[in-house]
C-alpha cells in the first residue's frame, strides 16, 4: 500500500504564541479511512489545512503523494490540489452557480466532456438525496443542503485524498449514516478518506475506519497503526 500522506515532527504556531500543533507524527496509506477526532481547539481544522497545503508548517517535514510538499514550487500548488477534495466547515459553494454547477466544477476544471459531466453530476445529485434541488442557488438551500453539495462537489472527481472537516455536523443521524458510507465506498477506488469530527456516534458507523486523535495539539495513536516506519527500524 502506497504512503499518501506523511508527516514528521511537524509544529504549527499562529504568530508568535504557543504551538498549536507539535510534534505531529503519522503516515496515511491509500485506500484507507481515518476519523479525526478531539475537543474543540485541539488543532483538527489546523492539522486538515496542513494537509491540503492551505497552510504551511512552521517546522518538520509533511510529503503529499510522495513528495516534499513544504518546499513544493507555487506553480505546482493547483496540480497538487486537484489530487485533493476538501470538504470545509463553512461548505464555500459558489454563491452564483446552483447545486448543479457546484458540483459539476471539478469536472469541468479536469476537462471532462460535457456527457460525462451530465452522468456523473446527476448520479451524485442522487446520491446525496438532492435530485429535486439541481437548480437552486446555495443561499436558497438549507444549511444541510448545502453540506451535501460541499460533499459531492469535494468526491465526484474522484480525488486521491479526500480531506473533510466536521463534514455531517448539519445533517440528521439517518443522513450522515448515509454519507459516512458514501466516504467508506470511496476507498475502493484508492481514495484516502479523513474525516476529522465531534459525532462519537459516527465513529462507530465504519468498523475499518482508523482513528487520529488530537488533544491540545498533540496527536495521540495508541494503536501504533498510524506510526511508519522510521530509516532506523
Ligand atoms: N488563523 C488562525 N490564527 C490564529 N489562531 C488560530 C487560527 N486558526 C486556528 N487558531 C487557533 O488554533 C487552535 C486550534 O484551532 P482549530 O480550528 O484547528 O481547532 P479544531 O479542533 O478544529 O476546533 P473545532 O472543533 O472547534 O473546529 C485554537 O486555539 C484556535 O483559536
Amino acid at each position: 500500500m502506497a504512503t499518501i500522506v506523511q508527516f514528521e515532527n511537524v509544529g504549527l504556531r499562529y504568530g508568535s504564541g504557543t504551538e498549536t500543533l507539535s510534534d505531529i507524527s503519522f503516515s496515511l496509506q491509500s485506500g484507507a479511512f481515518y476519523f479525526l477526532t478531539g475537543a474543540s481547539g485541539a488543532g483538527k481544522t489546523s492539522l486538515l489545512r496542513l494537509m491540503y497545503l492551505a497552510q504551511r508548517p512552521s517546522r518538520g517535514i509533511i510529503r503529499l503523494f510522495g513528495e516534499d510538499a513544504v518546499v513544493l514550487p507555487r506553480d505546482r500548488l493547483p496540480g497538487f490540489r486537484r489530487r485533493i477534495g476538501v470538504v470545509f466547515q463553512d461548505f464555500r459553494l459558489v454563491p452564483h452557480l446552483s447545486a448543479w454547477d457546484n458540483i459539476a466544477l471539478p469536472l469541468h476544471v479536469a476537462g471532462m466532456p460535457v456527457a460525462e459531466i451530465n452522468e456523473a453530476v446527476r448520479e451524485m445529485l442522487a446520491w446525496v438525496g438532492l435530485a429535486d434541488r439541481a437548480e437552486a442557488r446555495p443561499a436558497t438551500l438549507s444549511g444541510g443542503e448545502q453540506q451535501r453539495v460541499a460533499i459531492a462537489r469535494a468526491v465526484i472527481a474522484r480525488p486521491e485524498l479526500l480531506v473533510a472537516d466536521e463534514p455531517t455536523g448539519n445533517v440528521d443521524p439517518e443522513m450522515a449514516d448515509r454519507l459516512i458510507h458514501l466516504f467508506g465506498s470511496l476507498g475502493k477506488l484508492g481514495t484516502t478518506v479523513v474525516v476529522a469530527t465531534h459525532d462519537l456516534h459516527l465513529l462507530t458507523r465504519l468498523p475499518q475506519a482508523q482513528m487520529m486523535r488530537l488533544d491540545r495539539g498533540r496527536l495521540h495513536d495508541p494503536t501504533g497503526l498510524l506510526r511508519f516506519p522510521t530509516a532506523a527500524a
